[in-house]
């Protein structure tokens, strides 16, 4: 097995020492020559790299490790690049969520408002990325977690149409995780069909390996508990926010019972819910940074001051498991089946061959091939629409500098009452992403 070499971008993502860790634990099955660290914030990039290191040296010292903010000595030659930047960090985090608040619409990371702020400033610095390794490395793949990834897929689609990104998201495993603590299965023996766009989807169907169907089973257990288990499933993920996301799934099902639901639905479908029981002084982006940030950095910083690493200090889940499974799919050809955003191209039949929609594909050498999903329902149909044409305005809008597809962006998306309210709140956005949005005109 040839080895393999990968720089993960968004070098100081609390999210990096688990994905270390996840490859850590696959050399068997993915060897690696070298691995870097690559970002914009050496500060930050710092903690989280002399903790690596020292994790390295003593669990794999074959490894050549290495961290840099120079864009040349990230992407020289490298087999892949696994991607999580958020562009603003989460102090604009904090804004995307608060501020659509003051306006009575929900702030969230991805959906509404703060997700198409969020979109504006991530589409640049992901060419960049996609760029430096076209430059540098034009044989790697880019794996891609930023976020928005709905927004940031339909940029690539539009800007670099044959780069070689694939754009992920780790929700549909995270989910299935929990169907298969319902159905008593491992996820690993399950085999999915879904529909959507990313954040915005729909199981049609979960088979275990003799073919049998458990969607009525998990549909009655979701009807009644949402997909809240009993079990700790994801230790990053056990906050009071996320448990009442899991649980509101039961009134996601309710509205379309005959599919189930990706739990990001509740943004379009229960908007008024959502900023009924949302706190405008302390939101999502808060609760990161109190919990996950401060865990992840105090694990880095206790490391390096005691000079050892304990098994427990970083944690791996099935978010790391996922990037590094497609990274194995592409490398050694392994073919197999994940859900992942590429173009519909016929894909889900009566839904427009442009769109970026979240589907299972099989993966090879040669990336993802997309398996057919046949047509859908009128209801998901018309809200796909809706949501895939917000998507496409916002990334018409970046390109032409054009303040009235914003506009329009905003007006049409599903969690904003009207385009009065849409224009305020775009004109306030605006103000507080100079830094990091095009002009507009
Ligand atoms: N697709 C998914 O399902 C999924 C799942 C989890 C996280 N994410 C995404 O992963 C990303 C990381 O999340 P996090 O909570 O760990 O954030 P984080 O802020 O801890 O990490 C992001 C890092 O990216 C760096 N960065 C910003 N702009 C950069 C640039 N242009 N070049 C290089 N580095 C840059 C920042 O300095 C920071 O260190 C976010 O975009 C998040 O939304 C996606
Ligand atoms: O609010 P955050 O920063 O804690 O998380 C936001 C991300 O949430 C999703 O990913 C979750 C997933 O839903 C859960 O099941 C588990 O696997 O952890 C994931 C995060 O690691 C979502 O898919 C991401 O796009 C969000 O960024
Ligand atoms: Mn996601």
């Amino acid at each position: 097995m040839k080895k393999q070499s990968i720089v993960i971008a968004g070098g100081g993502s609390t999210y990096t020492p688990g994905i270390v860790m996840m490859l850590l634990d696959n050399l068997d099955k993915f060897p690696i020559a070298t691995l870097k660290l690559y970002d914009n914030d050496p500060e930050r990039q710092g903690v989280l790299a002399k903790a690596l290191e020292l994790v390295l040296k003593e669990k794999a010292p074959d490894i050549a490790f290495s961290y840099t903010t120079d864009p040349r000595e990230a992407f020289e030659n490298i087999d892949f690049c696994m991607a999580h930047i958020r562009t603003g960090q989460y102090r604009m985090r904090e804004l995307d969520e608060k501020i659509p608040l003051k306006y009575g619409v929900l702030g969230q990371e991805t959906c509404g408002p703060g997700g198409i702020a969020y979109g504006m400033r991530s589409i640049g610095d992901m060419i960049e990325l996609i760029d430096y390794m076209e430059k540098y490395s034009p044989n790697a793949w880019m794996l891609n977690y930023s976020n928005p990834a709905a927004i940031v897929a339909e940029a690539c689609r539009v800007l670099r149409p044959k780069a070689k990104v694939i754009n992920m998201c780790d929700m549909p495993v995270g989910t299935l995780r929990r169907m298969s603590q319902i159905i008593h299965k491992e996820p690993k023996e399950l085999t999915v069909n879904y529909f959507g766009l990313n954040h915005f989807g729909w199981w049609t169907s979960v088979r275990d390996t003799e073919g049998h169907e458990y969607l009525s089973e998990i549909r009655e257990y979701v009807a009644e508990h949402g997909y809240l288990t009993q079990i700790e499933v994801d230790t990053q993920h056990m906050d009071q926010s996320w448990q009442e996301t899991h649980k509101k799934a039961k009134d996601l099902l309710a509205v379309a019972p005959e599919f189930l639901p990706n739990t990001y639905l509740k943004y379009y479908l229960y908007p008024d819910y959502v900023v009924e029981h949302a706190n405008p002084e302390y939101t999502r982006a808060n609760e990161v940074m109190a919990g996950r940030e401060k865990q992840v950095f105090d694990a880095a910083r206790k490391i390096v001051a005691t000079g050892s690493f304990r098994e427990g200090d970083f944690h791996i889940d099935n978010h790391a498991l996922f990037i590094v499974d497609l990274a194995r799919a592409i490398a050694f050809n392994t073919g197999e089946r994940m859900l992942l955003i590429v173009e519909n191209n016929g894909a889900i039949a009566n839904f427009r061959a442009d769109a970026m929609v979240e589907v299972p594909c099989i993966v090879g050498s040669s990336g993802p091939e997309p398996l057919c999903q046949g047509t859908i329902p009128t209801f998901h149909r018309g809200m796909m629409e809706q949501q895939v044409a917000v998507e496409k305005l916002i990334v018409e809008a970046w390109v032409e500098g054009s303040y009235q597809k914003m506009w329009q962006a905003l007006t049409l998306s599903k969690t904003v009452p009207s385009a009065k309210v849409a224009k305020e709140l775009l004109d306030e956005l605006i103000e507080v992403n100079r830094e990091f949005w095009p002009e507009l005109h």
